[in-house]
């Protein structure tokens, strides 16, 4: 692996606010990292080591909270029975909603807002109902930053990011995408700009040529409430050249997107969106399944988006890789920071060291000692948690 692997830290640092409230859900009392007094600032020690301009993008995420009706067949649930595939991946389609309905945005946004509203209001009306997934969870997200989140099965990890893109009707959340608030854009501005790539790799066409571009096919047709959203539609010799940039090389444009291998399906998937260039990228799984070559080609076309500027959230299981930026978990409804040793940092493996984005993190992580656990700690734990 090469030093371009390593994520760069483009962005300014972020501060460990990785804060949060008591969960209801909670069995136990977790430790709760402090919230920093100025969430955004970085300290003076880190702001002296950032060699790089502050990049622009920036997502804030305060006061994240999801609770969800304990008995359900809930046909919200965005990430659970593959047979809604279709329908979820419909869902994630930027301006999907401007295709099916040939609607103004605002309309498409009051529609949304009024499901969402009657969803709360069945949430209300059931209150005792409800289990409490998180509450009240806060950080950043800078750009060329990728952060891992980990945690047991079921703590939430997926919610999260579903909440965080706007698709999950059951959960609040305070956002603010590079100082815009979330309440000012529409969820079709909103996804395309904060997109979630699911685990379970959905390809619709005849071919992987007519799968990626499936996107833009239909935004040809809608209307959009942002003048930067004009024809993004990738040329065939970009396309080309982009599969073999980020490793697809082995992946002919011509096959039908079902004859792939899943390591296959899963780059795709995730070219796919890398393609349409959100400015934060929720990455959920994407390479839970795949073997170890699999896994780094999909860790490589991530650090290589983030090369060039994206925020990068990724749910993991699997072991650190050396490419995260930072790494916190989830557990009970509580966010903590996870200190890697040096080893793990590097992911085990022959990568550089690195410096000096990650020594940069630690201190940060330095913050907020009490939650703080050795990467040992981590992979015993999560092992502990999958069994
Ligand atoms: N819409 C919903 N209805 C009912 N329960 C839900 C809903 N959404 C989430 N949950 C519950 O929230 C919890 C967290 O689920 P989630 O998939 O986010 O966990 P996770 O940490 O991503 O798990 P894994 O690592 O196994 O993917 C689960 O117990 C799940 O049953």
């Amino acid at each position: 692996m090469t030093s371009a692997s390593v994520p760069p830290a483009t962005g300014p640092f972020i501060a460990a606010s990785c804060a949060a409230a008591s969960s209801t859900a909670a069995s136990s009392t977790p430790t709760v990292l402090p919230k920093a007094a100025h969430p955004t600032a970085p300290t003076p020690a880190a702001a002296a080591a950032t060699t790089v301009p502050p990049a622009a993008i920036r997502l804030v995420v305060e006061h994240a909270s999801c609770r969800v009706p304990q008995h359900t067949t809930d046909v919200h649930a965005p990430h659970y029975d593959g047979a809604n595939a279709l329908r979820r991946f419909w869902l994630w389609l930027p301006g999907k909603r401007h295709v099916e309905h040939g609607e103004a945005s605002a309309k498409s946004a009051g529609a949304e807002a009024n499901a969402a509203a009657e969803a709360n209001a069945v949430a209300e009306a059931n209150a005792d109902d409800r289990a409490t997934i998180f509450c009240d969870l806060s950080f950043e997200l800078h750009a060329g930053q990728i952060v891992d989140f980990i945690g047991p099965s079921g703590s939430g990890k997926s919610t999260l990011l579903t909440a965080i893109a706007r698709l999950n009707p059951y959960a609040v959340a305070e956002m603010t995408l590079d100082g815009e608030d979330v309440v000012s854009m529409t969820p079709e501005r909103w996804r395309r700009l904060v997109a979630y790539v699911p685990q379970r790799p959905t390809l619709i066409g005849d071919t992987v040529r007519e799968a990626i571009m499936m996107p833009y096919r239909l935004r040809v047709h809608q209307r959009t409430d942002d003048d930067s959203t004009s024809e993004r539609r990738p040329s065939e010799a970009t396309l080309r050249r982009t599969l073999d940039e980020v490793g697809c090389g082995d992946i002919e444009l011509d096959r039908p997107p079902q004859e792939l291998s899943v390591g296959q399906q899963a780059r795709v998937c995730l070219l796919r969106t890398l393609l349409t260039d959100p400015k934060v990228l929720l990455a959920d799984e994407v390479d839970a399944g795949l073997d170890d070559e699999n896994a780094d080609k999909v860790g490589e076309m991530l650090a290589h988006a983030a090369g060039r500027n994206m925020a990068i959230m990724r749910v993991r299981h699997r072991a650190a890789d050396g490419r995260a930026y930072r790494t916190l978990r989830l557990r009970d409804g509580v966010l903590s920071e996870v200190t890697l040793t040096r080893e793990a940092q590097r992911g085990n493996s022959d990568k550089p060291s690195p410096e000096p984005a990650h020594a940069q993190a630690s201190q940060f992580s330095q913050i907020s000692q009490t939650a703080q656990t050795t990467q040992a700690s981590h992979n015993a734990q999560e092992g502990e948690d999958t069994r």
